[in-house]
């Protein structure tokens, strides 16, 4: 297809939907949460196939200076924009496949009674190249193309880098790390999320986690929507332009033997701005055994999730999907694979092993959660109980912070100021909230929540985000090259606390010159870290 002949015609696939608005509310029955748009299958586009959703994470990580050139950003918008203004007719010529969730359409549509995303995706498979779909990649604009490839390229990137530092915080063998990831699968979804005239009515995304290993999500324009489920309540997340929001997925839950917790998320609609985004989804490599690092277990540290092979992963995954389908029951949730019944053995061994194994098991069950308890203080249950198989009870958790910068190794408590701060619930600036200046980190430990002044930052740094501890959340305050701190940024990262804290991404180094004069002076410092409660408070009460 030459892109260049095309009219940039306006209508989308979510358009067309609407073309023939039947909006109506959905039995609760079988929807949970809100009622939303729906529209029978019969009267969507043709050629919608019956494809489940995907997937995604319980914590975001809000990434800038990430090494991805602003320009190769740019251009790359450019192209996706340009791509979701083809007209329907070309449009079609890219649409989804029966056999294929490639292309453009939508994901798990496996219902006539299905509520359908208020949003167009166009979904394709980048890396390795072997796993590619030429005939669809042939016939996408050569710009667009050129493009995507070196985006992916630098993503992937990207990611390496985020995956070995998780890997120090995790204490994991880096090299098992790079083993398992070092030709991942990558994935892109492009979405397109038109103005909605009745948003209260719809949804961009569906509630889900992502099953990859991570997913960074690049946002196209300013129109907030992405919003993570905290703590029973839905949290936005602010777009900040050029930066890149890194979701951990299902796969890094169970790489990281439930240390990392995939999180639920969705995307909201707007009445009238559009919104756009890529989802760059990656995961281990495709002939590896999906399973706990090894270096992370042990005789102490028992397997949480049973091993399975990657390719049977995802296949297991749309085989259960179909099956709520054939139920005509469609429950807006990620699926995520996760092992039920903790059980790592399976083997044939008659009644007597049988009943010996389950004991172990047993055994083993109990252990895990006596030492996850111990360590991390983690709420068991099992998988159809609650979505989540392993999860840190905050009210267990210790209450205490710790500001490491990872990379530069410089950064630490008693070289910056850690402010105690009030119960902001904005993001302004907490002004005579800052009381007090270089508490000891026994103080703070004691305390709980923070402030920190953006002023002290920038002595000490540029271009770096800090994670700062706060219970199970962490809030990560990003310092740009300039040395100014964006409010904006504060963003939580909801990992057991143990090891939140430990991840910090910059891109860049801090220059060789080493601390720089402050070029904050004469601004107020508008750091904020508010406590989880606070942080919580003024938002759009949940949905669910
Ligand atoms: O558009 C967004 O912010 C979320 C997209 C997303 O969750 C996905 O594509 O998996
Ligand atoms: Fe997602």
């Amino acid at each position: 297809m030459n892109s260049g002949g095309l009219g940039r015609g306006v209508v989308s696939l979510a358009e067309m939907w609407a073309a023939r608005p039947r909006c109506y509310k959905v039995s609760a029955k079988v929807y949970s949460g809100r009622p939303r748009c729906a529209w029978k299958i019969d009267q969507a586009p043709v050629g919608i196939a019956m494809y489940q959703n995907v997937i995604c994470p319980r914590g975001v990580l809000l990434v800038v200076n990430h090494g991805v050139s602003i320009s190769l950003l740019e251009e790359f918008k450019r192209e996706v924009v340009y791509f979701f203004k083809l007209s329907l007719e070309d449009k079609k010529k890219l649409w989804q496949q029966p056999d294929n969730h490639e292309g453009f359409g939508q994901l798990f549509v496996v219902s006539e009674e299905q509520k359908l995303d208020w949003s167009d995706m166009f979904y394709i498979t980048t890396l390795p190249t072997s796993l590619r779909r030429t005939q669809l990649f042939d016939l996408l604009p050569p710009k667009l193309r050129e493009t995507m490839e070196a985006y992916s390229a630098e993503v992937k990137k990207l990611a390496m880098i985020i995956l070995s530092q998780m890997a120090k915080a995790l204490k994991m063998d880096n090299e098992e790390m790079k083993e398992l990831f070092s030709d991942g699968v990558q994935s892109m979804r492009m979405n397109y999320y038109p103005p909605c005239p009745e948003p209260d009515m719809a949804i961009g995304i569906t509630p889900h986690s992502d099953a990859g290993a991570l997913t960074i999500l690049y946002q196209l324009n300013d129109t907030q929507g992405l919003q993570i489920q905290k703590e029973g309540k839905w949290v936005p997340v602010k777009p900040l332009q050029d930066a890149f929001v890194v979701n951990i997925g299902d796969i890094m839950e169970i790489v990281s033997n439930g240390v990392y917790q995939s999180i639920e998320h969705r995307a909201m609609v707007n009445s009238r701005k559009e919104r756009m985004s890529i989802a760059t989804f990656y995961s281990t490599n495709l002939e590896s055994e999906l399973g706990p690092a090894r270096s992370l277990i042990g005789p102490n540290k028992p397997a949480v999730f049973r091993r399975v092979l990657f390719d049977k992963y995802f296949k297991d995954f749309f085989a259960r999907k179909l099956k709520v389908s054939s139920n005509n029951e469609i429950k807006a949730t990620r699926v995520p694979q996760r092992d039920p019944s903790s059980q790592p053995l399976e083997l044939d061994t008659g009644l007597f092993g049988t009943l010996f194994f389950a004991a172990l098991q047993t055994l083993q069950q109990m252990l895990a959660m006596i030492i996850y308890h111990a360590v991390q203080s983690v709420d068991f249950k099992r998988d159809d109980e609650r979505e989540r198989f392993y999860r840190p009870d905050p009210e267990l958790i210790p209450l205490k912070q710790e500001v490491i910068h990872e990379r530069r190794g410089r950064l630490s408590l008693s070289e910056i100021d850690v402010r105690r701060g009030g119960d902001d619930t904005s993001d302004v600036d907490p002004g005579p909230l800052i009381s007090e200046v270089g508490v000891s980190k026994e103080e703070v430990d004691r305390r709980g929540s923070v402030v920190m002044d953006a002023a002290e930052f920038s002595n000490v740094l540029r271009n770096v985000i800090i994670s700062v501890k706060n219970s199970d959340v962490t809030q990560d305050i990003i310092v740009d090259d300039k040395g100014n701190v964006n409010t904006n940024t504060v963003v939580c990262f909801a990992l057991p606390y143990k090891h939140a804290a430990e991840i910090c991404i910059s891109g860049q180094p801090v220059s060789d010159e080493g601390c720089r004069p402050p070029v904050m002076a004469g601004r107020s410092p508008k750091v904020v870290c508010r406590p989880p409660a606070a942080m919580e408070s003024g938002l759009p009460a949940t949905d669910a």
